[in-house]
């Protein structure tokens, strides 16, 4: 079976994520490319990224309307990534439309509460509930939308999961016990993440910004 864990090249450096992607590519199940890469770079980048020949998260979290959506994913057609984002806070009929633009392949999943916001950052926006209620709300309405899954911390995974038992769960904000958390807010080890119900882990900056990335790498497979 093929590692839960994805790595999340977040540099604007092709020359850079293709070195990163070959000295993880043994450890890793796939790789996540994000905005950082693609404004800098664009289909070509992910092209050339798709010849380490893992497969390829493209997170460019679309929320728009839905016409805009759908035709912001139609546009990603002949680069078939094997899962792509889209915000669940654009709706019901936003994620619907996207699903439906989307290649066959290509899972979709719904970013719910970024993991780099708490309660007090959803009060400061107007929504009242806590990070547990928003999350489970929002995979909701993603699984009634037909969408593939969600993006949630591993704090809301297992809540998440009991709503939607064969979801495709995406947990950012992992770090490795005693790991720097930077800007991320809801965080949680690797193995907890796992056990709690996430189908695939992305880890960045912990692997990233390793002195040595391979053994970032490889030591976090290890507690899987
Ligand atoms: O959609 C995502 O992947 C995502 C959602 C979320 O809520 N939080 C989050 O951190 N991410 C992404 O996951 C990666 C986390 O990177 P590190 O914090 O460096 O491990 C980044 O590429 C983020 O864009």
């Amino acid at each position: 079976m093929s590692s839960p864990l994805y790595v999340a090249l977040d540099t604007p450096d092709l020359a850079r994520a293709k070195s990163i992607a070959a000295r993880v590519r043994n450890h890793v199940g796939g790789i996540k490319l994000g905005l950082e890469f693609f404004m800098a770079n664009g289909r070509a980048g992910v092209r050339e990224m798709a010849d380490v020949g893992l497969p390829i998260f493209l997170d460019l979290k679309f929320h728009d309307i839905p016409n805009t959506v759908a035709k912001a994913v139609q546009a990603l057609r002949g680069l078939e990534p094997a899962i792509l984002t889209v915000h669940a806070a654009g709706g019901r009929a936003m994620m619907e439309d996207a699903k439906a633009a989307a290649p066959e392949g290509t899972k979709v999943v719904a970013v719910t509460m970024l993991t780099s916001l708490d309660a007090s950052d959803l009060a400061s926006i107007g929504v009242g509930s806590d990070p547990h209620d928003q999350v489970v709300r929002l995979a909701e309405l993603a699984r009634e939308s037909g969408i593939d899954g969600i993006v949630c911390s591993g704090e809301e995974v297992a809540a998440a999961r009991k709503v939607w038992r064969d979801g495709f769960f995406v947990v950012p904000g992992v770090r490795p016990a005693n790991g720097s958390a930077g800007d991320q807010k809801r965080v949680v080890t690797p193995r907890a993440a796992l056990d709690a119900g996430a189908s695939i882990l992305v880890v960045g900056r912990p692997i990233t910004l390793a002195e040595d990335p391979d053994m970032a790498a490889r030591a976090i497979e290890a507690t899987l």
